[in-house]
């Protein structure tokens, strides 16, 4: 059940509480009245004034007081796994840890059947659209067969979600099995480039790591592809392929966007090495993104061992060292993560406290917002005038209250007007996951 009942259509929503950062002023929260109309968002009120007016203003519309309620333009999820989601009933992790994920991920791949694929990623897609995403970059598991296939379902659910979800995809390949001239790699770089998406690369620290990150910058600057990659998401501090990526794009002076993804150990590094390769991701240009809930999953388990490291990378260091770091979900009910749901705002509060992105003066929000949105390329949310009335709000009127509960009854208004949230049911796809 929504917390409130917004009628479809214009109206004026009065006493609304929203970060200042996304109407762009400077601050924390700020109240202030937002005017929806045409599927847009307007300035201020709309006053009903006399005839001899435009007709803009003489419209007669609803006013709704929304007593401090808070809105956020919709979510942009810019590290998923919509290839992999909800294959937990049939492919569980036999014991929370990273190669039981890879293992079991990897025996499930004769599973994935392009409409065992498209059942999967159009629930998860359901579960992020009427939890208020609007953007979604997802990576896809492209060896054993797989980039043709899966790349295949990633079109059509582009075609499908169009003007709803604004779908991105990434191959995900692992760095030692990518060469120029022989393996899987130079075909899956070509479907990759002739659909428009994204080449992503998963960095171990291999003897030749720069041979074969030379060899996929080989086809990322012949396809002018940005690139996306998974990074030290390892306890071992001695895991710094982050730092050969970063003098890798600088040395070939490669202009398109690169993002890095969980970056985990340089944050068990000694700190002087940390500043160093924070020093050189900030003058390279990369873009961080942290999937703090995966990380807290698989990270430091180890049995009959309590954990004693949340698993995340350097956040706030990052972010001071001018980097644009970013917050996402990652994987959901699958090995590498049994839980999750595409949900930002669970996303916003898992980060916020693992992170401890509270009591800063930093405007973190834009984190789930505005970064990954430059990140990717995606349009950037805001809920300044002009903007599409994709909002989020939800029955709270500050952080604690917001982060204190779920916000299971927000409300989702796309192009102004309500939408269904109802979530899929697993039953749904227990005839192909159990
Ligand atoms: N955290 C992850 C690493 C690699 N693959 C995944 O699906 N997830």
């Amino acid at each position: 059940m929504s917390f409130c009942v917004l009628p479809s259509g214009a109206k004026t929503l009065k006493n609304v509480t929203v970060p200042a950062s996304l109407i762009g002023q400077t601050g924390d929260l700020i109240t202030t009245d937002l005017t929806i109309k045409d599927g847009k968002i307007k300035e201020g009120e709309i006053v009903k004034t006399d005839a001899g007016q435009p007709a803009e203003t003489t419209i007669d519309i609803p006013v709704i007081d929304m007593q401090g309620a808070m809105v956020f333009p919709t979510f942009v999820d810019m590290h998923t796994h919509l290839d992999k989601g909800h294959i937990w009933p049939r492919a569980s992790n036999p014991d929370g840890s990273f190669m039981g994920a890879l293992e079991t991920v990897r025996a499930d791949h004769a599973n994935w059947s392009a409409p065992d694929v498209e059942a999967r990623m159009d629930f998860a897609l359901r579960c992020a659209y009427a939890h208020g995403t609007k953007a979604i970059r997802t990576h896809i598991d492209s060896l054993d067969n797989l980039a043709a296939s899966s790349f295949g379902v990633i079109k059509k659910m582009q075609e499908k979600w169009a003007g709803k979800i604004d779908l991105q995809a990434s191959c995900l390949v692992a760095i030692d099995r990518i060469f120029k001239d022989e393996g899987d790699f130079p075909a899956i770089a070509k479907i990759v480039a002739e659909g428009g998406h994204t080449l992503g690369s998963v960095t171990y620290p291999v003897p030749d790591l720069k041979e074969r990150l030379l060899d996929f910058f080989h086809f990322a600057m012949m396809y002018d592809l940005e690139v996306d990659f998974h990074v030290d998401e390892t306890d071992d501090p001695t895991s710094d392929t982050l730092r050969t990526i970063a003098e890798t794009v600088l040395e070939l002076g490669f202009k398109n966007r690169v993002t890095v993804g969980h970056c985990c150990s340089i944050s068990v590094m000694p700190e002087e090495t940390a500043d160093e390769i924070i020093a050189l991701v900030a003058k390279a240009g990369l873009n961080v993104v942290s999937l703090p809930m995966c990380n807290m999953y698989l990270q430091d388990r180890y049995k009959g061992r309590t954990p004693r490291w949340r698993g995340v990378t350097m956040a706030h260091e990052l972010h001071a060292a001018g980097v644009n770091v970013s917050f996402a979900s990652d994987n959901t009910r699958d090995p590498f993560y049994a839980y999750g749901d595409l949900d930002m705002i669970e996303v916003m509060r898992e980060a916020t406290r693992i992170c401890h992105l509270d009591h800063t003066d930093v405007p973190w929000v834009n984190a789930f917002l505005t970064n990954p949105a430059t990140a990717c390329g995606f349009d950037a949310p805001t809920l300044a005038a002009g903007a599409p009335a994709d909002l989020v709000i939800c029955n709270a009127r500050g952080w604690t209250e917001l982060f204190a509960r779920p916000q299971s009854d927000r409300v989702v208004l796309r192009d102004g007007d309500p939408i269904d949230r109802t979530l899929p049911s697993y039953r749904e796809l227990d005839a192909i996951v159990s």
